[in-house]
């Protein structure tokens, strides 16, 4: 009888060590599947110092408004970047608080990024380098911070440079937008976003000047088809789950600080430098024409855009009702052939142009762009001011300041 109940005392005993091991080995199992891989733990995770009191606490700082009521507490994204720069500065300067966020890639030159920087953070604006892509600090940013709005202008740009490199549109443009989107949505409160779009999704439409309402089913570069998806991915995170979403078309974009990737900017460098500029032209000698638009107006229409969006109506994942979803060209109305530019730079630089004529590309190129800009000014009085020729004086006195006398301009 003392043998039997021992027996069966020693088979519990045995019995219960079995399943604690296999329990905790179960355990122990997931633990390690589902923990990140070195490769998933990015050096911008230790970058961005999750774990250090310091730069929470400047991120916090950074996204205070200077009054609770009126004022927005924005997340900029690409806010070392040409457009983001401006924006990031404007905001605050009317009293928002702004937190940037930039990955500081190599497209050109990171040392205008971190001049621009620099000069962000002497104005109370911390920009984090991070990237979209990464859900961590996405998230993170969203648990600091109840941010009312989202400037999203992180992005690969840029319509010539998607030949050589397709798979970084994908990932800014595509991947980074989806992933921008996701934390959005899971935040609590949702924010309102306004985001880049580009000119380039008209592509072949002839119909002028380009409205909203014309066809964009017709991107001459991967680029454009980029963007197109992000305006049609929009329409889906507003549907599913009420994010109110606005998207800015903006019309190749100039002005100080710019961007030295683009045809104003290089054929600056190269005048300079007497170096030959290719100029590109249609069929039958036609000008290939651009809307180029200032910065400043750019500016005014971001914040226009900012003020006047809505809420979100989501939370937990779900939309309580319809949100605001809205796309706006913000052009200059005027467009000017490229020869016309070269001709403003070669009197501002007193430098001749060594010219030489091209036929355009196939390169995803358009031949002209011109907005219609009706919307953007009833919606929030969108009205342009600057010409090309004043706006190139202002980007040459800022090219000859910020690369001749090799300080840094401190002022925008
Ligand atoms: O409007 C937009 O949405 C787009 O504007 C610009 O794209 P793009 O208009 O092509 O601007 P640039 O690259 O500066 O070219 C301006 C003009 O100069 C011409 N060009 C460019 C390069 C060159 O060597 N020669 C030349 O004649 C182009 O064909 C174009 O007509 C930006 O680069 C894009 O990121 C932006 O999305």
């Amino acid at each position: 009888m003392k043998m039997d109940k021992h027996r069966r005392w020693t088979y519990s005993i045995t019995k219960l060590v079995f399943w604690t091991t296999l329990f905790a080995g179960t355990l122990l199992f997931i633990c390690f599947q589902n923990s990140p891989s070195s490769s998933d733990s990015s050096p911008t995770v230790v970058k961005w110092g999750s774990s250090n009191p310091q730069w929470e606490k400047r991120v916090k700082f950074s996204a205070r408004p200077r009054t609770r009521s009126g004022h927005f507490s924005v997340l900029v994204t690409g806010a070392a970047g040409f457009v983001g720069s401006h924006v990031s500065a404007a905001l605050k300067r009317r009293g928002d608080g702004v937190v940037g966020l930039d990955n500081f890639n190599t497209y050109y030159d990171p040392s205008l990024k971190r001049a621009r920087q620099k000069l962000l953070e002497t104005n109370g604006v911390f920009v984090i380098e991070g990237d979209i892509n990464d859900n961590h600090i996405m998230k993170k940013l969203f648990e600091m911070v109840a941010f009312t709005h989202v400037m999203h202008l992180a992005a690969q740009a840029g319509v010539r440079y998607a030949m050589k490199n397709p798979g970084s549109y994908i990932h800014s443009n595509i991947a980074g937008l989806v992933n921008l989107f996701e934390a959005c949505k899971s935040a609590n409160p949702q924010p309102a976003i306004v985001w880049a779009s580009s000119s380039s999704v008209y592509g072949l439409n002839t119909k002028v000047p380009f409205s909203e309402k014309d066809r964009t089913d017709q991107p001459a570069s991967l680029y454009a088809a980029t963007k197109k998806a992000g305006e049609e991915i929009a329409h889906t995170y507003n549907h599913i789950y009420g994010l109110s979403i606005t998207g800015l078309r903006f019309f190749t974009v100039y002005g100080p600080w710019g961007r030295p990737d683009m045809a104003y900017f290089f054929f600056t460098k190269d005048i300079l430098k007497g170096k030959p500029i290719s100029v590109f032209q249609g069929s039958n000698n036609k000008s290939v024409a651009r809307d180029f638009t200032y910065i400043d107006d750019i500016v005014e229409g971001c914040l226009g855009a900012l003020d006047t969006a809505e809420k979100s109506t989501g939370s937990g994942g779900k939309k309580k009702k319809n949100a605001q979803l809205r796309v706006f060209n913000l052009g200059n109305t005027s467009p000017v052939p490229v020869t016309k530019l070269v001709s403003i730079l070669e009197k501002l630089l007193k430098v001749k142009a060594k010219r030489n004529v091209l036929p355009l590309p196939r390169n995803g190129d358009v031949m002209f762009t011109h907005a219609n800009i009706s919307y953007a000014q009833k919606e929030f009085g969108y009205k342009p001011t600057t010409d090309l020729q004043t706006g190139l004086q202002k980007f040459v006195n800022w090219y000859l300041d910020y690369y001749s006398i090799g300080e840094k301009k401190n002022s925008w």
